[in-house]
């Protein structure tokens, strides 16, 4: 991995130089000061530097996502889960953690350009940890709000007790010395929706909504996106009791941060975690009581939960078992019910209760281009090249999500993709070659309060500049086919 030179771009949308949410991380530093010893064998010297722990599992996912291409999601819970950085963190700690290493992805392009303004050339393939070192702490100076000393101090001492990295500690201290003082005015001259989107993103989101929509969706990306929870019921009451709101389509939406597992309701199953645009297609079928349903992409689950709750027969098929892990552990603890098969659903041999179904819908797996504010690491990873490969399996996955849908019966496909090739082409492409197949286009009623997601031929088109006020939603997009024959 190398700190790659790139240019700076004339200024339009000025990063806010705030965290998301305009609040400082526990105001100063977190772990800026040293909190009590805790008895133990002894540490090495650098190991007592306040907030080393946080920046060295910070760092650590970084590393996963930047060098070895894992999806944050995947190298925070290795992180958690076996590496232990940040299981050993207290939960503060933990909590900045996750929040430096997805403020550096979020802003991974103004990063990139303002470290590229005070390097002379790139740092050596076998610098260790130095590159994503100055990356982290660059995202603090910058993007954060850290005491200057706190940050400089403490990625200073991560990189020396890397033995690959030690040797540029010098240069590291002089480089955060100078984004503290400088960086601020480089990066309000920053354009910050471009640098941090692919050019190839932009474009495609410019060709579909124009210029200012693409722009204002790049904007709406470098916000952390809110807790949205799906309710069994008492919507109103849950908002008043966890202090958020109930949106329009009946979601409640949390702004405050803390662990979701500590929240009231989570161990009763009262409400999962959702999106708001998320917890949309699968009402899209209307009243499902006591019918069968089939579920065709379903981990981790959301939708397989929607409808258990709306009291469907569900079956809820995946083809990857460690993800329906998930699905089966979320039904268990909302007390619902769903057949889960692990099984390709290009190969899988259905027997009677489950295929042909009067209601299938196809989730299908996507760019997730949709929920940037959710997976920073979207724009770092994603290739252009990646789409074609995605939408031939959607292709595929359509084809035989439309053979397991009974005649009469209704087809939902969707995806949580801002690309008309994973959406709206998709549908064009299918319904001209399948005609026993037609729309079932969308009325205000399907989607009460939101009419604004319904689209001129009657899809589901959401983006996350919809509800700016309320602090937006996923960009989604939802098609209701019918079989007529
Ligand atoms: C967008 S996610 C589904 C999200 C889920 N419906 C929800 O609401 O939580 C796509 C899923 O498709 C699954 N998948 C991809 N190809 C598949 C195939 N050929 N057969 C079955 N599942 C597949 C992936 O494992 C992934 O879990």
């Amino acid at each position: 991995m190398t700190v790659q030179k790139r240019s700076s771009r004339p200024k339009s949308g000025a990063a806010s130089g705030k965290m998301p949410g305009g609040k400082s991380p526990g105001g100063k530093s977190p772990g800026g000061k040293p909190g009590p010893r805790r008895p133990g064998p002894r540490r090495k010297p650098a190991d007592r530097t306040p907030g080393l722990g946080a920046r060295r599992a910070a760092v650590a996912v970084l590393t996963a996502v930047l060098k070895e291409r894992q999806s944050l999601d995947d190298a925070l819970t290795a992180e958690q889960e076996v590496n232990g950085t940040l299981s050993r963190l207290a939960p503060r700690d933990r909590g900045f953690a996750r929040m430096i290493a997805a403020t550096t992805l979020r802003r991974h392009g103004q990063i990139t350009d303002i470290l590229g303004q005070f390097l002379d050339k790139p740092l050596p393939e076998k610098s260790g940890n130095a590159p994503f070192v100055l990356m982290a702490a660059a995202a603090e100076l910058l993007f954060l709000e850290v005491a200057p000393h706190a940050t400089v101090s403490a990625c200073v001492a991560l990189a020396k007790s890397d033995k690959n990295a030690r040797h540029f500690a010098g240069l590291i201290n002089a480089i955060l010395r100078r984004i503290s003082t400088e960086g601020p005015a480089l990066r309000d001259a920053q354009d910050a929706t471009a640098l941090n989107t692919p050019a190839w993103m932009l474009e495609s989101w410019t060709s579909a909504y124009g210029e200012e929509t693409a722009r204002a969706i790049a904007a709406a990306h470098l916000t952390e996106a809110p807790l949205d929870l799906s309710v069994m019921s008492e919507a109103q009451g849950w908002a008043e009791r966890l202090s958020g709101t109930v949106l329009p389509t009946g979601s409640v939406r949390l702004t405050e941060g803390g662990r979701v597992d500590q929240l009231d309701g989570f161990k009763e199953g009262q409400w999962w975690v959702q999106d708001a645009a998320a917890a949309l297609p699968a009402r899209l079928f209307g009243d499902v009581a006591g019918k069968q349903v089939l579920d065709l992409c379903a981990a981790p689950g959301g939708k397989t939960l929607e409808l258990a709750a709306a009291g469907a027969d569900v079956t809820a098929l995946d083809r990857s078992a460690r993800r329906l892990v998930r699905v089966t552990h979320n039904l268990k603890r909302m007390q619902l019910t769903a057949r889960v098969i692990t099984a390709d659903a290009l190969t899988w041999k259905p027997d009677e209760a489950a295929a042909p179904a009067p209601f299938v819908l196809l989730d299908a797996p996507c760019s997730a281009t949709g929920t940037i504010r959710r997976h920073p690491d979207i724009p770092v990873l994603k290739r252009p090249g990646d789409l074609a490969k995605l939408v031939e399996q959607q292709e595929k996955l359509l084809e035989r999500a439309a053979s397991l849908t009974a005649p009469g019966g209704l087809l939902i496909y969707c995806t949580c993709s801002l690309e008309p090739q994973e959406g709206e082409r998709q549908i064009e492409k299918f319904l001209a070659t399948h005609p026993d197949f037609a729309r079932a286009p969308l009325s205000p009623d399907d989607l009460p309060g939101l009419p604004e997601a319904i689209t001129a031929k009657g899809d589901m088109r959401t983006l996350p500049t919809f509800w700016a006020d309320r602090g937006g939603m996923d960009g989604f997009f939802a098609a209701r086919l019918k079989r007529t024959a």
